[in-house]
């Protein structure tokens, strides 16, 4: 069992530093691993055990998928493995606890075996992305290459108020792709449901900070479809990282969209009846009931059902928190 690249299997382009020569690689790579833990007894408390240099990995040899933590990649194989102390691997990435799940699949918080870094890994199914979004009559194949091209100009988006993609393994065998993502230690700005208003300055730095991260997105000619509180993450420091990007669109010359996306409560006047709208203004919409929701504390536009909801967004004029007094600076 030869966990060591050879020319052949060796990307290119990839760093020297990232490869120890002889059977030396391993343990060096899992030293790392060993001072990440120990200097973070929350996280040593989520592992089975700790991986030790020379213990012999179980079930496949992660190591034997080797990609540099300093390229952005895809790469079409994915090996999984389970080390005698029961810590499953993903390629390097060491599974640590569960996050939570969405509509395509689990997110999981793991560790980079080859710098101890962080990184929080999302699950797509393709079969539930086949089933939601992209089964149309000219077939699931030339949308899930779409899906591959988004996620591609994901890679290239690089903005401290954009969740990061690191890397992209597309699992054809077990029809799975996982992106490896920033990690955003704090979570959702607001969890579901569970909607508190925040202290106006406090609501104003947020509302700064998604601003940014989509006036970066627009420019890069990327529609995120799916602002709301839950798909806002918010880092140890306090600024805010738009994430989620599971319906977001790119677009060419024009943003035209002819189909809805996203969260009923959060959707535009404009998106709920005509057949074709811009993709732009909507996202606009979506951030100010973002903002609506962290000065308030609740919906601007609710109802019991979808088309409740539609109807209330196109007659209503919101609750009765529009005309509470709120500071001139939002
Ligand atoms: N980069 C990240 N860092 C930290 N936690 C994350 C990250 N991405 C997702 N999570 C966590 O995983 C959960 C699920 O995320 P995911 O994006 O799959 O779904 P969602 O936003 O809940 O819903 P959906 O994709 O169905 O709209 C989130 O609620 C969040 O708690």
């Amino acid at each position: 069992m030869s966990a060591i690249p050879t020319e052949q299997t060796r990307p290119p382009e990839a760093d020297a530093r990232d490869f120890v020569e002889g059977e030396t690689q391993r343990p060096q790579l899992l030293i790392a691993v060993q001072e990440r833990i120990l200097q973070d007894p929350i996280l040593a408390g989520h592992f089975a055990g700790l991986p030790t240099p020379g213990v012999p990995l179980l079930i496949g040899d992660p190591f034997n998928a080797l990609s540099s933590p300093h390229q952005l990649r895809t790469s079409h194989r994915l090996v999984r493995a389970v080390d005698a102390f029961g810590n499953k691997y993903l390629n390097q990435y060491i599974v640590i606890k569960l996050l939570g799940c969405g509509r395509y699949g689990k997110v999981k918080l793991c560790l980079n075996a080859f710098d101890g870094k962080l990184f929080a890994v999302k699950v797509v199914d393709r079969k539930r992305l086949r089933d939601r979004r992209f089964l149309n009559e000219d077939g699931d194949s030339i949308m899930l290459q779409e899906y591959v091209h988004e996620i591609a100009t994901l890679k290239k988006l690089h903005h401290p108020n954009i969740v990061a993609l690191h890397e992209v393994i597309d699992d054809v065998q077990q029809r799975k792709v996982y992106l490896v993502l920033e990690y955003v230690e704090g979570g959702p700005v607001m969890e579901d449901n569970r909607w508190i208003a925040f202290p106006e300055e406090l609501a104003q730095k947020y509302f700064r900070d998604i601003c940014c991260g989509l006036d970066y997105l627009h420019y890069h000619k990327v529609l995120h479809r799916d602002l709301k509180p839950e798909n806002l993450l918010q880092t140890a420091d306090g600024r805010i990282k738009i994430s989620d990007f599971g319906v977001s669109q790119v677009f060419e010359t024009t943003d035209a969209l002819s189909s809805t996306a996203g969260t009923p409560a959060f959707l535009a006047p404009e998106a709920c009846t005509k057949s074709s709208f811009e993709g732009r203004p909507v996202d606009v919409w979506a951030l100010g009931v973002c903002l609506y929701v962290f000065v308030f504390g609740t919906l601007p536009f609710s109802g019991k059902t979808i088309p409740d909801i539609y109807h209330a967004i196109q007659h209503k004029q919101g609750s009765a928190a529009f005309f509470s007094p709120i500071h001139c600076n939002l």
